[in-house]
């Protein structure tokens, strides 16, 4: 066995004091090629143009981005407070609305202003301290998933749920970084992920740089593959998890469920506590984001499809709690996701701050 925390060296997101340093996934695996934001607005393009991706990811880079608002509010000497950062507040929120790590990071930025004596030095801190708790999350949510998995076993996950996508280590990728670690598993499988191709371009370059063995297979193929044998557990990320345990997920998620159910292949859910979001009840009332038609219609930078073709580009869907194993969070395992189940472990993750929450909401009207 090794150490998990070996496989532990890549960061995307990099706080330097003044800008936000961001390696830009859009251009991953080809070319490793960082960005410098320097405002909230280098911030809101870099999550809207997937720049910097990953539910866990885009809350913190959002989280920083407040930051670098403020920063500016004191280099204009005006005063640094829930009023002067609430556009920021707003814009930010807009950038993208189905991962709920996006608001919920803003709600804690804006809730650190409250009765904050130094109120830049209250930010800064808090926005280290989402980036922080989110990699230890992910170190201990990696333990707990690998402890359910079976020696010698083979496991598929889709998109990317990596280093890329959040503070460090990764949710689902995590878990299968502890279990290549634990000895547990014998062989990963990623689905490239169409259209956007995070799990050709970027779990792929995770695993390989991990020296993790890895295969790539086409999304459509993985299905034949359960049927094979091969696959044991499906583990995959999340972007917000209702009050009942349905998950919205990549696009693609969904039917990796049904396959795996009717395979009797086990599912699981990786994701912090910062993407279970009480206050949605269930996966129905989950926004789902629904991207450029040209993000499909193209490949490689290459129109593909003829002129004239159109596409529909939901870029997530919702898995029913029911097609779900197990959701694993840094607060624990819960076994068949159901309303009791939830809120026994979430009770107290509701909007902390309701005034907030149609505010940072109004992002999105
Ligand atoms: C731990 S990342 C969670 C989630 O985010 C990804 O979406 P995107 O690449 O569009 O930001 C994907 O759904 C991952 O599973």
């Amino acid at each position: 066995m090794s150490d998990p925390a070996r496989h532990d060296s890549i960061r995307a997101v990099h706080w330097r004091e003044n800008h936000l340093r961001l390696l830009d996934q859009r251009l991953l695996p080809m070319q490793e090629i960082f960005i410098d934001c320097r405002n909230a607005d280098d911030v809101a393009r870099a999550i809207k143009d997937l720049a910097v991706r990953g539910a866990p990811a885009i809350g913190i880079a959002a989280a920083w981005g407040v930051v670098l608002a403020a920063q500016a509010l004191r280099a204009n000497s005006v005063a640094i407070d829930a009023t002067g950062l609430e556009p920021v507040l707003v814009q930010l929120n807009a950038t993208r609305p189905t991962a709920v790590n996006l608001a919920w990071a803003l709600r804690r930025m804006r809730a650190a202003l409250v009765n904050s004596s130094d109120p830049l030095s209250a930010l800064t801190g808090e926005a280290a301290a989402i980036q922080n708790e989110d990699l230890a999350a992910n170190r201990h949510m990696g333990e707990l998933g690998a402890s359910l998995l079976p020696q010698h076993c083979g496991v598929l996950t889709h998109c990317n749920t990596g280093s890329l996508a959040t503070a460090g280590f990764g949710t689902a990728l995590g878990v299968i970084r502890a279990g290549v670690a634990a000895g547990k598993i014998t062989q990963v499988y990623a689905g490239e992920t169409r259209p956007w191709q995070q799990g050709a371009r970027l779990t792929m370059w995770e695993l390989v740089r991990d020296g993790i063995p890895a295969k790539l297979i086409a999304d459509s193929a993985a299905s034949h593959l359960m049927k094979t044998g091969a696959v044991q557990w499906v583990i995959v990320g999340a972007d917000r998890i209702a009050a009942n345990g349905d998950t919205a997920n990549k696009i693609g998620t969904y039917q990796l469920a049904i396959a795996a159910r009717y395979h009797g292949i086990k599912f699981m859910v990786v994701a912090p506590s910062s993407t279970v979001d009480m206050d949605t009840t269930d996966g129905d009332a989950i926004d789902i984001e629904l991207r450029d038609s040209t993000e499909l219609l193209h490949t490689a930078g290459q129109r593909s499809v003829v002129e004239g073709g159109e596409a529909w580009n939901p870029v997530f869907d919702v898995t029913p709690a029911a097609l779900i194993d197990a959701i694993v969070t840094e607060r624990g395992i819960i076994h068949g996701p159901n309303n009791q189940s939830m809120r026994a472990m979430f009770a107290d993750k509701n909007s902390a701050d309701l005034e907030t929450s149609v505010a940072v909401a109004k992002g999105r009207a």
